[in-house]
């Protein structure tokens, strides 16, 4: 006879390990597959090791800045084997937390591949085990996009290689315009790579306030990063010391690497969805309600599989839910509309809430409030360097309907700040809060003229 439970968890990232826990809290008998490493992408190769090779660059404009300061440094130098080795014991030492969290409230982890087989019916890929679930989540994640596929492409790696190589390339290519192509962009330079990045469109980090996104790419130029817009690779070749890689104006650059970083794809191929009829969107993202529950009554989907936010904060709220909903009896759903986000770039980006041009197009009358200054920290250091705070307001309610930083800490600042706009503050709310002074945030509560 086969082994039945209430949840059968698939996948052990940040969406399904916090629908397990907080499921198996309620007291449901709870099992959860994981093919890869618990944690899945976030702690495995994701935000976590692309946060420590954030700081690992970060320390070479410190090195820089120091000398404005008084401090002299010699014989600096920066090791990638000694990096990787320590963020990999890191690594490893968060996902036994995660292994040992799952476990203390009696989680059950079947660490193999899971597919499903029916609407109450999950099958361990390695052992065969079939096992029955009143209710199966899905919490499989995605996996990057590799695009057209252009001669050579197999010579590409991709974000999961790149916290792997084996030595740091001297020259690399980075093609893609989103968070992940720019962050590993600008911390590959930071730690003294020569870097090109190759986009199809116009500009990068589309969807952003179109401030964020100038002074974002004008910084990175003029870090060094050769941004090359409007082009694609067509093709990658191996070549004496690296690999030559054609664009589509007809240019040839030799590189020692070449990182793809083109949008992520959700992994719903041979999951057995199509067997029970689970329905998915065109881009292969599991429709589902604002409970998760997908139109197979039995079974429900959180995290980037459903391709609405791809946030680990926004899988681990969806996954906690879920489990509530469920099997908690207190049901609430996710409020996707004020999520703040960062991007780790050099300098940071902190955001929240609409953009100047989402804010328009949704057909607000909009007061823009924005400073474009030279931090503090850069004056001794003499880093030619810029900050932006930006304000979208309501001209009729005041309410503030986006908040944009760009600097140092701008991920620090804008969790404050969506605390505020999620709470429907005005701009009248912003400029009676007192400054802390001197902070850059300050800038945020003394903006008195618009802009526009
Ligand atoms: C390079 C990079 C940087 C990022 N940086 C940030 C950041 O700074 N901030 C942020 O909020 N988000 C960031 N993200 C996004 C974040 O990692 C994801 O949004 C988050 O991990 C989604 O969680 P999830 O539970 O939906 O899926 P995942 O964390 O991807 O977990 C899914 C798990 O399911 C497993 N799995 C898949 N199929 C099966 C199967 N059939 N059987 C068993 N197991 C299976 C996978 O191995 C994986 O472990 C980043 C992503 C990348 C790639």
């Amino acid at each position: 006879m086969s082994r039945s439970v209430d949840l059968f968890v698939i996948g052990g990232g940040s969406g399904g390990v916090r629908a397990a826990r907080i499921a198996a809290g309620h007291g449901a008998k709870v099992m959860l597959a994981e093919e890869y490493r618990l944690g899945g992408t976030c702690v495995i190769r994701g935000c976590v090791p692309k946060k420590l090779f954030v700081y690992a660059g970060r320390y070479a404009h410190d090195l820089e800045d120091m000398a404005g300061y008084g401090w002299t440094v010699e014989n600096a130098r920066f090791d990638w084997p000694t990096l990787i080795a320590r963020k990999d014991a890191e690594i490893g030492r968060l996902e036994g937390i995660y292994r040992r969290n799952l476990a203390a409230p009696g989680v059950e982890i079947v660490d193999e591949r899971a597919v499903i087989e029916g609407p109450n019916t999950v099958r361990l890929v390695g052992s065969g085990e079939v096992i029955e679930a009143r209710y199966i989540l899905i919490a499989v994640g995605a996996h990057p996009a590799l695009g057209p596929a252009i001669p050579g492409c197999e010579l590409a790696i991709t974000s999961n290689e790149a916290f792997h190589l084996p030595q740091l390339p001297r020259r690399i290519i980075v093609q893609g315009g989103g968070y992940i192509a720019v962050e590993f962009a600008c911390l590959f330079r930071a730690l003294g790579c020569e870097v090109s990045l190759v986009l199809r469109a116009d500009q990068i980090l589309r969807g952003f306030d179109e401030d964020v996104r100038t002074l974002v790419a004008a910084e990175m130029r003029h870090a060094g990063i050769d941004i090359l817009t409007g082009r694609t690779l067509t093709g990658i070749a191996k070549a004496e010391g690296g690999k030559r890689v054609s664009l589509s104006d007809g240019s040839e650059l030799v590189v020692e690497e070449v990182m793809l970083a083109i949008g992520r794809l959700p992994n719903t191929q041979k999951l057995g969805l199509d067997t029970v009829g689970v329905a998915l969107d065109k881009s292969g993202a599991v429709i589902v309600d604002a409970q998760g529950q997908t139109n197979v009554p039995s079974i429900y989907a959180v995290g980037d599989v459903t391709n609405r936010i791809n946030l680990t904060p926004v899988a681990i709220r969806e996954g906690h839910a879920f489990a509530d909903t469920v099997f908690g009896n207190k049901p609430w759903t996710v409020d996707h509309s004020t999520v703040a986000t960062a991007v780790f770039t050099e300098p940071e980006v902190g955001t929240v809430g609409l953009s100047e041009q989402a804010a328009r197009d949704a057909g607000h009358q909009v007061d823009i409030y924005k400073a474009q200054f030279r931090p503090m920290r850069a004056t001794l250091s003499g880093r030619e360097t810029k900050m932006l705070v930006k304000l979208v307001v309501d001209a009729v309610s005041d309410k503030v309907l986006g908040c944009h930083v760009v600097g140092e800490s701008a991920g620090e600042i804008i969790q404050m700040a969506a605390i505020a706009i999620g709470m429907g503050a005005t701009k009248a709310d912003f400029d009676r809060t007192v400054a802390v002074h001197p902070t850059a945030a300050e800038e945020l509560v003394t903006l008195r003229s618009k802009a526009s």
